[in-house]
């Protein structure tokens, strides 16, 4: 029987939900000096670094010695420009971090509030994700904000987090703060642990909510050509969505697309609202990041899917940081992966031709 590892659950939901309310509040506060753009031309904004201090923070509290994978790092706050965005996300992670104990948190695991922290304690809680990742061993692997682009819009995004043991997804938690469920209301969280299925619970947990909810239980339903469809990027330099049309033609898919940013992308293919993730790569030499996909790739799996790059082959999380060598990724129910695998490969071969031509 594979471990239910709970006390880690229940820290990583706990993290999860306190840096969702931090997100959601600076949404409504952000105003536009405070996102910065990063080396690579990415955004970056308040709300990702305070939410990476506040989960590094309460990780910390009951793992002092796991390694963090996080996307973010405090150079740019560090740096003499920074701060007045240093001293805001301070103030934002000091607020969450101080916040009274919430339902559904359990102080015998050392989940609740916490004394107020330096700047220099955040700072270094968020540089704590500055671990290079690799083969064995327990890390987790967070990214803050996923779908950035996707916040600053208001559109999908989500806090992600996951335990990795020996380059195993063992434990994935995705909060979703603006995903719509089919009641009207906004928000959900998803957790899966490896060999115990994957859950969907409420993001804002009701003050009667027992500490060991387990939520509902999720399966991805079966798909026909007429029912499936794609689950994709919104941002067209993050995939190449021109050949996610070739496998849905190929793929008999008459359905249009689901455009959404983040791994509520996975999310959604869990509890059955879209049935393929595709995502090939443009052709830039980009590598994905362990962090935009460990959490999603345990919740599908849990929910009976496959989770593969577009070759077939497993992601490799014990690489590092990058997933290195596998290319593009592809997530869906069993019967439907099978068949886009094929799909991919009949799409290459069509352009393969167009570009000979
Ligand atoms: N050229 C590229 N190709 C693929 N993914 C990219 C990319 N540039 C950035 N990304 C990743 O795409 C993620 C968002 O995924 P999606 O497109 O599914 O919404 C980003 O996460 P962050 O927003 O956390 O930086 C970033 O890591
Ligand atoms: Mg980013
Ligand atoms: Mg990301
Ligand atoms: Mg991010």
């Amino acid at each position: 029987m594979s471990l239910t590892y709970s006390a880690e659950r229940q820290v990583a939901v706990a993290a999860v939900r306190r840096a969702c309310a931090l997100t959601s509040s600076v949404f409504n506060k952000l105003v536009r000096n405070e996102t910065l753009t990063k080396d690579d031309k990415s955004p970056v904004t308040v709300g990702d670094f305070a939410a990476q201090a506040v989960v590094n923070t309460i990780l910390s509290r009951t793992f002092p010695h796991d390694p963090i994978v996080g996307e973010e790092d405090s150079n740019d706050l560090r740096a003499d420009t920074g701060v007045s965005l240093r001293e805001r996300v301070v103030a934002l992670a000091n607020e969450s971090l101080t916040a009274p104990l919430q339902p559904g948190e359990d102080e015998s695991w050392g989940v609740g509030p916490t004394q107020q922290r330096t700047t220099e304690d955040l700072l270094a809680a968020i540089d704590r994700g500055n671990y290079e990742g690799g083969r064995s061993g327990r890390m987790w692997t967070l990214d803050p904000i996923d779908g950035t682009k996707g916040f600053l819009r208001g559109e999908q995004y989500a806090v992600c987090l996951a335990l990795i043991v020996d380059a195993r997804v063992e434990l994935g938690v995705i909060g979703c703060p603006n995903l719509p469920s089919p009641d009207g209301t906004r928000g959900a969280i998803f957790v899966a642990t490896r060999g115990h299925g994957a859950f969907q619970l409420p993001l804002a947990p009701a003050e009667s909510l027992a500490t060991d909810e387990r939520g509902e239980r999720l399966r991805i339903p079966a798909f026909t050509p007429e029912t499936l469809n794609l689950l994709e990027s919104v941002e067209k330099a993050h995939a190449k969505l021109s050949f996610n049309e070739k496998v849905a033609r190929l793929l008999g898919v008459t359905r249009p697309p689901t455009r959404m940013d983040s791994q509520a992308k996975y999310a959604a293919l869990a509890r059955g609202d879209g049935g393929v993730y595709l995502r090939m790569p443009v052709g830039t030499g980009y590598k994905e990041k362990i962090w935009d996909h460990a959490p999603g790739s345990v919740l599908v799996e849990e929910a009976g899917g496959i989770v593969s790059d577009s070759r077939g082959r497993p992601l490799d999380f014990g690489l590092g940081r990058t997933l290195g060598e596998n290319f593009g990724v592809v997530a869906a129910g069993k019967e439907v992966h099978a068949k886009v695998i094929e799909a991919i490969q009949r799409a290459k071969e069509e352009e393969a031709k167009e570009e000979g031509q």
